[in-house]
């Protein structure tokens, strides 16, 4: 695989190419993910539940996220690595500078903070100090306990309009990347659309440039709930290779998401 940048995924949205992405946490699996041409690798504080058997994300720490993206730098070289930012690793623009440099000289090539309009000024600070950043709007996991659970945002028009005018400010901001969770499908096609920089939807339908899921939801390995837009790669496959390849080619041909993974 050719090393991917940013203006790799610029070039695939404007020529309407969709792209898969995955969560990874270690060498082994992401070197198996580049191999089958999955170009964007997340370091997801998601690990702080599939790995770490935590119920929610708030646990994870900076030098965790830093010590996975070590192991999925050595195993993905050309694959776009972006590291989540952890729960209040990011509460002030000075602490998003110093744990953003932990993450990027542990490897990482983009970092991604959840929120909206109040980090705008971080977006932009960190942009211009050469941190590449990716947003993160929609279900926020990091603010569960705010929502009251993992449900869908953006439901109605006047919380819509909301997330798509933050998504224009956060891109005017700096932010180079995108992504859209558990929001109706027509609210993450408009954004997508409006938008020049990539957008990456998990449970966002089918229009967004990009599509993410964590890794092990593609394998079926999730214990307990798995959320609607999940979908099992390897019960159609049998082997780990072909359900990332499944998975990929789905997601370049539209195939995936179907309606029964989307929310309208
Ligand atoms: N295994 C796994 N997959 C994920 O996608 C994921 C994690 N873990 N951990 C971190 C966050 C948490 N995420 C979640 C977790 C649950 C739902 C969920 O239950 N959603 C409901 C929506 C209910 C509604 O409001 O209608 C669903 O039906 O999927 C969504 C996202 C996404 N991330
Ligand atoms: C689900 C993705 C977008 C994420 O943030 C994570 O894995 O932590
Ligand atoms: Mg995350």
């Amino acid at each position: 695989m050719d090393t991917i940048t940013t203006t790799t995924l610029m070039r695939y949205k404007r020529e309407g190419r969709k792209f898969a992405a995955l969560t990874a946490y270690d060498t082994s699996f992401a070197a198996a993910f580049e191999r089958q041409g999955v170009p964007v690798l997340l370091i997801g504080d998601s690990l702080g539940m599939v790995l770490q058997g935590h119920d929610d994300t708030l646990k994870v720490t900076v030098a965790d996220i830093a010590y996975h993206t070590r192991c999925v730098h050595k195993g993905a070289p050309n694959a776009l690595i972006v590291a989540d930012m952890p729960f209040m690793s990011y509460a002030t623009p000075e602490q998003a500078y110093a744990n953003a440099a932990e993450l990027m000289r542990a490897g990482a090539r983009m970092v991604k903070l959840e929120g909206g309009d109040w980090l705008l000024e971080t977006v932009k600070g960190l942009t211009e100090r050469s941190v590449p950043v990716c947003a993160h709007l929609g279900l926020t996991p990091q603010s569960v306990h705010v929502f009251g659970g993992f449900k869908v945002q953006g439901r109605s028009e006047d919380a819509a309009r909301a997330i798509e005018e933050q998504a224009l400010r956060l891109q005017y901001a700096g932010a180079a990347m995108l992504v859209l969770e558990c929001v109706p499908s027509e609210l993450a096609r408009r954004i997508s659309e409006r938008l020049s920089i990539p957008v990456i939807g998990i449970g966002a339908g089918r229009h967004t440039d990009g599509q993410i899921l964590v890794m092990h939801d593609l394998l079926g390995i999730t214990s307990g709930y798995i959320p609607k837009f999940a979908k099992n790669y390897l019960s159609g496959t049998g082997n780990i290779q072909g359900a990332v390849a499944a998975f990929v080619e789905e997601v370049e041909h539209g195939r995936f998401p179907g309606p029964e993974h989307c929310f309208e």
